[in-house]
């Protein structure tokens, strides 16, 4: 489902986000990638989401050639993407089926459709019964599971994630990496970008790392 052949990243500063990077992810798989602050992580997810383009090598997300890809193409793209940052990002002037429901709105779903979609959503990060609350009703667990049933509810095919668990003590952030590998069993990939070694060890899932943008380990972590 994708994959990086040579891919390399040179910000129009100098900065080099990654350097001749190639590894494939198939269809289904769940993996994480870390590396200390610097190392690209962020380059990677960035590219994935066409927010930046390689400035060499070639890109491939569900046969699509982000290296190639043209702005009119990215709302596409992006409607295959679900996307968790570690602050969430809710709106809190809004209830959670109205932070989940912005997504399919900005779709254009009709109400019906959108109602029962998130109630999906919902479903899966177990907030079913919270959907007229506030997220400042919510723990900060249950707010970050907010953002999960955002980032699922248009039931992308990929799923990314920023240092989701960031913010997080490690009881909590071991039950959100549950509603991941929850998402990942219905068949969503799922690729996480984190740096808390601990937990990645605890999981068993493939593990790449980068060092100064490049690849220096893919394997299951131990
Ligand atoms: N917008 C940008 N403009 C210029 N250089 C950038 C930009 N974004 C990242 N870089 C550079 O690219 C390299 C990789 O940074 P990146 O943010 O991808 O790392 P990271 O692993 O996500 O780090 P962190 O964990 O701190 O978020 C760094 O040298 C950084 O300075």
């Amino acid at each position: 489902m994708i994959r990086f052949e040579q891919v390399g990243k040179r910000y129009s500063n100098g900065h080099v986000g990654l350097h001749e990077l190639s590894f494939r992810v198939r269809r289904g798989e769940f993996l994480f990638v870390t590396g200390h602050s610097g190392a690209g992580k962020s380059t990677l997810l960035r590219l994935l989401l066409a927010m930046e383009r390689p400035t060499t090598g070639k890109l491939l997300l569900a046969g699509q050639d982000l290296s190639q890809i043209t702005n009119a193409q990215i709302p596409f793209l992006r409607r295959q993407i679900g996307v968790v940052f570690q602050n969430h990002q809710l709106l809190f002037d809004r209830s959670v089926f109205d932070n989940v429901a912005l997504p399919m709105q900005i779709l254009g779903l009709s109400k019906p459709e959108i109602a029962k979609r998130v109630s999906v959503a919902l479903e899966r990060v177990a907030l079913a019964d919270k959907a007229e609350l506030y997220p400042a009703d919510l723990s900060t667990g249950q707010q970050q599971r907010v953002g999960i049933a955002r980032a699922v509810v248009h039931r992308p095919a990929l799923l990314l994630a920023d240092e989701p668990t960031g913010n997080l003590d490690p009881r909590l952030a071991a039950e959100i990496m549950g509603v991941f590998e929850d998402i990942n069993r219905l068949g969503t990939t799922v690729l996480i970008a984190s740096h808390d070694l601990a937990l990645i060890a605890r999981m068993r899932h493939r593990l790449l790392t980068l060092q100064r943008g490049r690849l220096i380990g893919d394997g299951e972590a131990v």
